[in-house]
């Protein structure tokens, strides 16, 4: 191990000699090689090393790290680091002694013998060690309390650096509660300073950061958050035919930079790195769920660009130093935007231009809305917090982003409102999509709606909805909140990761995690059927009874909602020879003559119901049910291929310049329909169409096809299988 060139000794300089401006840019070219402090680095450094407490709040990648490691460099004694992840600890140690700065870090995870060295190194009069990098349940054990006070009798404590301080809090995204036991450090080392370091605070989180850590008359550092050289950007993948392809293409036209995409499932990842892999672009998976030692093979791989794309969970990137990723991708939107700030903050650390994507999928919000509501739930907090308070938080903290996502104007600009920055919209000098191409954004958005109008009125039930992302993310979501003790070992913080709060959290939901399956959709069964009884006999008891016909401006959405689900069944199923319009049509018709009479609630609910069909069913059901058996009105001999399916292509492609193979591929596929699609033969014989599923039918079916799936999905991810083909229908 090279040893530091600056030993730890007490020096005869005085303050003001030592810790000028010039003597501290002097150890920045010497060790790091920068010409010049950046932001308020020079300030956070002056005051800690003049005994003062600080808190410093820096953009990602701003270089809050400098404000503690020049200090190291120019004050006798220790520096020690807190950090919440091992990787981090590693990747920074390892970072430091390549610039022969004596630094390391003590964690379970080290040899034995590794650990007795820095121990030995610590007992020594003057300890070779310049910052010692430690987790927080470290520091909260009583063996590591006594090595402190030892050194801090000594006098070789030098600065306490709480990296990110935010993790101490629990309105912060990424709340710890061995954190919290920080709080004593003030105590019982009274004249040492501490750095509270983050670069994710808004106004409650910093309170509570220098509240928690006792902080005494801190200075206070802000920098804006601001990240100029990110661009940002939203794609919806409803409106989008295929969303792995479309960033395949992406990432290909990039040219084979360096690139991280978030996934909120672990099966997830194995996907869509293996569908990377196939498309050409070297990639790999990294969570939670992988081994520790598979996890640093892909992280080293990916440090030492062997690997173009980390495909990961949130489990991947805090603090990770790779200065040149110039794309962070999100596959599904993430529960808070500083959660989102922190992970697309990981591109461009260098300054130079790079790139924030995020898929929005109006599923992905109800999914993450359905978590955060019970998830939250099971958070512990603060005794004053009720779990109502945090659901609130929650949830208030998810619409920041839906926010992002689905209103117009500057991203940017939300981005820095959210953390309490005002700007204009200029500011952002048209580095955003929603500046840059304003129209198509509207354009974008204005579609999204209509589908959102469509599925609030007459999408899946919303029971139903959180059923299923109960049997979907139970087994391999992650998230960032940890409720780790100080029992656990140093180790279980990046090891363990956190799948299971996910499932407590489920299992304090409304149904009993005791109740089995089948029983729970029973009773959502049992809940939707009495919802529509209600409802109407609700209806009838205030006098609603005339009110409940079916009106013709109802027909005419039911068709439009019908519209929807059939054209986005011809998107999956490119080659299902219907005329939407037509089969819209035939299909409203079908069940106001048998609801119509009796009113808008029967009506509804058939509706609801055949729209739940047209999602799950397969290309030959609807075919079944649209083409061979249906005998459509006379007059439709030309059926067309929807317009708005084809023309909401274009649009898509006139966003996504870059997805040129997209484009053709789309094109062809558009093509091929055309040739493939027969007017539709009409019969006048009386049709007996197949029984629309019941709740428990549609629900049984969706889990066998999720269960389908997942085995699906691993056995792809262990190379068995190929991606699914879509039949091709013979003529
Ligand atoms: N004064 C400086 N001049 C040039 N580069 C710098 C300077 N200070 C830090 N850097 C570089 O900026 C990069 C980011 O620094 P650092 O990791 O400390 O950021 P951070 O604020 O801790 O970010 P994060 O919030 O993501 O942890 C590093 O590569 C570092 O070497
Ligand atoms: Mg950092």
């Amino acid at each position: 191990m090279k040893k530091s060139i600056l030993p730890v000794e007490i020096s005869n300089r005085t303050e003001k000699q030592t810790f000028g401006k010039e003597f501290l840019e002097n150890l920045l070219k010497q060790h790091f090689g920068h010409s010049e402090f950046r932001g308020k680095q020079l300030e956070a450094i002056e005051a800690v090393l003049n005994g003062k407490d600080c808190f410093c709040l820096m953009p990602t990648g701003g270089g809050k790290s400098m404000c503690y490691q020049i200090p190291a460099l120019a004050k006798p004694g220790i520096v020690l680091v807190v950090s919440p992840l091992i990787a981090l600890m590693e990747n920074q140690v390892k970072t430091l002694k390549e610039r022969g700065i004596c630094a390391d870090f003590l964690s379970s995870t080290q040899l034995p013998h590794i650990k007795e060295k820095i121990h030995e190194d610590l007992n020594r009069g003057r300890p070779s060690t310049r910052l010692l990098y430690v987790t927080p349940e470290l520091v909260a054990t009583s063996g590591f309390k006594a090595k402190l006070t030892m050194l801090h009798k000594r006098g070789l404590l030098n600065l306490f650096a709480i990296d990110e301080a935010h993790c101490i809090s629990t309105w912060g995204h990424d709340f710890r509660s061995s954190y919290r036991k920080l709080s004593s450090l003030r105590n019982h080392y009274s004249d040492v300073p501490i750095l509270a370091l983050t670069a994710t605070a808004v106004p409650k989180v910093e309170k509570d950061v220098i509240q928690s850590l006792c902080l005494q008359q801190p200075l206070i550092l802000r920098t804006s958050f601001n990240r100029p050289n990110i661009y940002y950007e939203v794609r919806y993948k409803d409106l989008l035919k295929d969303v792995y392809t479309d960033l395949s293409n992406l990432l290909k036209s990039l040219g084979g930079v360096c690139a991280i995409v978030y996934c909120l499932e672990r099966s997830t990842c194995d996907v869509l790195s293996n569908h990377l892999l196939k498309a050409g672009i070297s990639s790999a998976a990294y969570h939670a769920g992988l081994n520790s030692k598979l996890r640093t093979t892909v992280l080293d791989d990916w440090l030492s660009s062997r690997i173009q794309v980390v495909v990961a969970t949130i489990a991947f990137g805090m603090g990770i130093d790779r200065k040149d990723v110039r794309f962070v991708c999100h596959m599904n939107i993430p529960k808070s935007m500083e959660g989102f700030y922190q992970e697309s903050g990981r591109a461009g650390r260098d300054q130079l231009p790079s790139r924030s994507l995020l898929y929005y999928g109006l599923d992905d919000r109800k999914k993450m809305e359905f978590i955060l509501r019970n998830a939250a739930g099971g958070k512990k907090s603060q005794a004053s917090s009720s779990s109502d308070d945090l659901i609130k938080k929650s949830l208030a903290d998810f619409s920041q982003m839906v926010e992002y996502c689905e209103s117009p104007g500057c991203r940017r600009k939300k981005i820095l409102q959210s953390f309490g920055e005002q700007v204009t919209t200029s500011f952002c000098q048209k580095s955003c999509d929603a500046c840059k191409h304003p129209n198509l954004v509207s354009q974008r958005l204005e579609e999204l709606g209509r589908i959102q109008n469509i599925s609030r009125r007459g999408g899946p039930s919303p029971i139903f909805m959180s059923l299923s992302s109960t049997n979907l993310e139970r087994h391999d979501s992650e998230f960032w909140n940890r409720d780790d003790e100080a029992s656990l070992s140093d180790e279980d913080i990046s090891a363990s990761d956190d799948d299971v709060e996910l499932q407590s959290g489920l299992s304090r939901s409304k149904l009993s995690s005791k109740v089995g399956l089948d029983e729970k959709i029973e009773i959502l069964q049992r809940a939707e059927e009495l919802y529509y009884r209600n409802g109407d006999t609700n209806k009838q008891k205030s006098g609603f009874s005339d009110k409940n016909a079916v009106s013709e401006t109802l027909r005419e959405m039911s068709k439009k909602r019908l519209l929807t689900s059939l054209e986005q069944a011809c998107q999956r199923y490119v080659n299902l020879l219907l005329d939407p319009e037509v089969s819209a049509s035939f299909l409203e018709m079908e069940c106001f003559k048998r609801y119509g009479k009796v009113g808008k609630t029967f009506y509804n609910s058939q509706m609801a119901a055949t729209i739940r069909w047209l999602s799950s069913a397969t290309q030959e059901q609807i075919s079944d049910r649209l083409i061979a058996n249906s005998s459509l009105a006379d007059n439709q001999s030309e059926p067309n291929l929807s317009r708005s399916s084809s023309s909401r292509l274009v649009d898509q492609e006139q966003m996504l310049p870059e997805t040129t193979n997209e484009k053709t591929e789309s094109t062809a596929q558009v093509q091929l329909s055309c040739q493939l699609l027969q007017p539709v033969k009409i019969s006048k014989e009386k049709v007996e169409l197949p029984p629309i599923p019941s709740f428990a039918e549609f629900a049984h079916k969706k889990r066998k096809e999720t269960e389908g799936y997942l085995s699906s999905s691993k056995a792809r991810t262990s190379g068995t299988l190929q991606n699914p083909v879509k039949k091709t229908r013979q003529q």
